[in-house]
């Protein structure tokens, strides 16, 4: 086996060694000579025929056929043969075609897909052995994104891709991230159940997604953005348009693809064949003129206002506690404000009294040349009856629910893309925002309970686990303490400690003197001296979050929800999980007030979670990881792998091996519980990807699907409409992610 010099683990300095090590060269000749010696041995395997799969441990490679349908070249793992020039194109039905293939031609195969070569790991030893760890670093660039204007991060490769990841990861590795997290959650979360409960009155079955999606969606926004988005506000409303637009881009029709390289046929086709075809590029393009303007409040040093949290209860979730400034006060409060000089100031100075201050969007400079003016303008307050509106009742939301597939579609050409982008950036569209600070001090100090030190030892092992560390390049490096060695400080009691409480008991890192993710992650030195004239790669990366980020939260939703819809018995007894642990706290805190689901409450509910995960596993929203591209010619197992062949961890089949999973086609939430009850995560599980490409918002996700599952199943059974067909046969479709096609669902209100 060939070893690989790049330490895999040992975060920013493997990303330093990678982009400076000529190591891969030198493998790269190494390797060419080891393939010849590979090619030589396949061949004379073949000669004798004698080939065979040295993989006896996986269940799979009892049925393969090795001989069968060897490709033309020797050195390649068996698989379909396809026809000439489009390969298996037409074979491939789905996630379905991938697994018929794993039981056909085993735990290794390869298929070509038109001018694509492509080879599948079917089995969770071969994806830990060869995609993970330092194996792993062969395959970790990407095939070109659709619609793409830099490497970013989903389809990025090489050099800049990892710079793009380093920036986000560190950005994410805070001691506030849960927080940021929730925060964004559960204000949405408070709007979708208003939603759902004004549908659910109407005794009908409904699509449950088209009021999840804007969720999902408002969820990344105000994530990156510290607060969400006023319920009401131009952002927000053109944000949906584009998710809309997001959620129809079907990436498998070849009319898209079409379209994509020619945009200028999008137009007669849509008409000549009555379909819609989203222009991706144009989705594409309105988002990053919302992200841009995003990134020029946050460098105005304006914000949004902290979430409603379980540490800022007294916020209403959902609202926006600012009414809108009027134009004259708008325009008073400009006059007697200070100077940009003053700004910037204050912005690197914590506000110890935490006075936040109130500017409308359209003081903020749209040329990037004139600096902004915008200043503050009044304290925080509650909202008293005699502010403005903000709040339209649930039923004035548009609803789009119940349109046909392709009504829902607001497919716009470019030109009334711009048009709307200006009518965002108008001066009557002011709006309040809110620029907010955080003590330092605040955050220094080590967490007390022990569920959320354990929470950001979890994430910080998590991030590090995939290689990144939180020490960004010229500060002072996180070096690894022995235990014995650390001392008891106020901060940062010795046990039980671990190197990232250590870490976190003292000041750490740029970050925690930032309030939004987006504030930190243009704060990163990897971002250092980048303006609109060169912003690509930020623009890109904040666009994959969205592309990355909605539509598959959103499916992994409908998918459990399906689940459970189905299977009536394991909903009752997660809804009598939820029951039970919001009765225990409601007990505790002897209070009247309705408690919310928090995700500290998912130690108390293994059931929930595991259903979450049983609906991951088998909807599988991503049914392969995305293509890892191997940068040299590289070995696996037998298997010598050409240069650019697109290696993918087979997910579905894996989450569907039978040697792992009993009955693997079972929605079965306790096969996650141990005989204690105790939940654990199944080894053969990876809907997030696999080694350092694995998702960046796996965290993000896990915490909006429990919450949000556990709180529709407080509120609401569901009901799976009568005649409708089982679990197994719903349909789906893969579009940019594997989705159900039609899933309706009736809600009936628990009492
Ligand atoms: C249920 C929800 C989600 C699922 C199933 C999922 C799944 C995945 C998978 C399979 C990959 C590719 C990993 C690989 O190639 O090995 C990926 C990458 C990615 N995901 Fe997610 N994801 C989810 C949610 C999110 C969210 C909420 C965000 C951001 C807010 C996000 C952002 C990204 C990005 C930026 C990448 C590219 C990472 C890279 O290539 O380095 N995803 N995700």
């Amino acid at each position: 086996m060939t070893h690989y010099p790049l330490v895999f683990n040992s975060g920013h300095a493997w990303l330093e060694n990678a982009r400076l090590s000529p190591s891969l060269q030198l493998k790269k000749s190494e390797l060419i000579s080891q393939t010849q010696f590979m090619m030589t041995r396949s061949r004379q395997k073949k000669i004798n025929n004698s080939v065979e799969m040295d993989l006896e441990s996986s269940t799979f490679s009892s049925t393969a056929t090795i001989s069968a349908d060897f490709t033309s070249s020797s050195s390649l793992p068996p698989g379909p043969s396809g026809l000439p020039v489009v390969g298996s194109v037409m074979e491939y039905k789905g996630p379905q075609t991938s697994l018929k293939w794993t039981e056909q031609y085993g735990p290794i195969f390869y298929v070509r897909m038109g001018n694509k070569s492509l080879v599948y790991l079917n089995t969770i030893e071969l994806v830990e052995k060869y995609m993970e760890g330092r194996n792993g670093e062969q395959f970790l660039d990407r095939p070109m994104g659709p619609a793409a204007f830099g490497e970013g991060l989903l389809f990025g490769s090489g050099d800049k891709w990892k710079s793009n990841k380093r920036a986000f990861m560190k950005a994410m590795h805070t001691k506030t991230l849960l927080e940021d997290m929730e925060g964004a959650v559960q204000t949405e979360l408070a709007i979708v159940l208003e939603e759902l409960n004004r549908k659910a009155a109407k005794g009908r079955p409904f699509k449950i997604g088209h009021t999840l999606l804007p969720a999902c969606a408002n969820v990344v926004s105000g994530f990156l953005l510290g607060g969400s988005l006023p319920r009401v506000c131009p952002e927000r409303e053109s944000l949906h348009k584009i998710i809309r637009n997001l959620e129809g881009v079907d990436l498998n029709s070849k009319l898209t693809q079409l379209t994509m390289k020619y945009p200028k046929m999008r137009e007669p086709l849509k008409k000549l064949l009555f379909k819609d075809i989203v222009d991706v590029h144009g989705t594409s393009r309105r988002l990053q003129r919302l992200i841009r303007q995003w990134i020029r409040q946050t460098r105005s040093g304006i914000m949004y206002d902290s979430h409603a949290s379980p540490s800022n209860p007294t916020r209403p979730m959902g609202q926006c506690p600012f009414r809108f400034p009027s134009a004259s006060e708008a325009t008073n409060s400009l006059e007697s404000n200070g100077t940009e000089t003053d700004r910037k100031l204050s912005l690197s100075m914590p506000d110890r009294n935490n006075t936040a201050t109130v500017a409308p969007l359209d003081e903020i400079s749209e040329d990037k040349d004139k600096p902004s003016e915008a200043t503050e303008i009044s304290e925080v307050r509650t909202p008293t009856p005699d502010d403005k509106p903000m709040l339209p009742s649930a039923g004035d939301t548009e609803e789009p629910a119940e349109l046909s597939d392709s009504q829902e579609l607001e497919d716009k050409s470019s030109d009334e893309v711009d048009s709307d982008d200006d009518r965002l950036n108008s001066p009557t569209t002011s709006r309040p925002l809110t620029r907010h600070f955080i003590s330092t001090e605040s955050l220094l100090t080590v967490p007390q309970d022990e569920e959320r030190a354990e929470d950001i030892m979890k994430n910080s092992a998590q991030l590090t686990s995939l290689g990144f560390s939180s020490v960004a390049p010229g500060e002072q490096p996180f070096e690894a303490v022995e235990p014995s060695a650390l001392v008891d400080t106020p901060d940062c009691p010795k046990t039980p400690i671990t190197e990232f409480q250590w870490q976190f008991g003292r000041p750490m890192s740029i970050n925690e003197h930032h309030h939004s993710i987006l504030q930190r992650i243009l704060a990163q030195p990897e971002f250092a001296g980048v303006t609109e004239d060169n912003d690509e790669e930020l623009l890109q990366s904040l666009v994959d979050m969205f592309f990355g980020g909605v539509t598959t939260v959103l499916s992994g939703l409908e998918f459990i929800l399906m689940y459970l819809s189905k299977n009536p018995t394991m909903q009752m007894l997660a809804q009598q999980e939820v029951a039970r642990v919001v009765a225990e706290e409601a007990e505790q805190k002897d209070s009247s007030d309705k408690i919310k689901i928090t995700w500290s409450m998912r130690e108390k509910m293994p059931y929930l979670r595991a259903c979450v995960v049983e609906g991951l596993r088998l909807g599988c929203v991503t049914p392969s990881s995305l293509p890892h591209v191997a940068s040299v010619d590289a070995e696996i197992e037998d298997f010598i792998i050409p240069k650019n062949t697109f290696v993918l961890a087979g997910i579905y089949s894996m989450h569907r091996d039978p040697k792992e999973y009993l009955d693997a086609n079972d929605f079965r939430p306790q096969r996650h519980l141990d005989e204690e009850g105790k939940f654990s995560l199944p080894r053969s599980y990876r809907p997030f990807g696999v080694g350092a490409r694995r998702c960046v918002g796996e965290a993000l996700a896990e915490m909006e699907l429990f919450i949000f599952t556990a709180a529709i199943l407080r509120e609401f059974d569901l009901i799976s409409p009568p005649g409708s067909k089982k679990a197994s046969a719903m349909e789906t479709h893969m579009r940019i992610v594997h989705r159900l096609k039609d899933f309706k669902c009736l809600l009936k209100k628990r009492v």
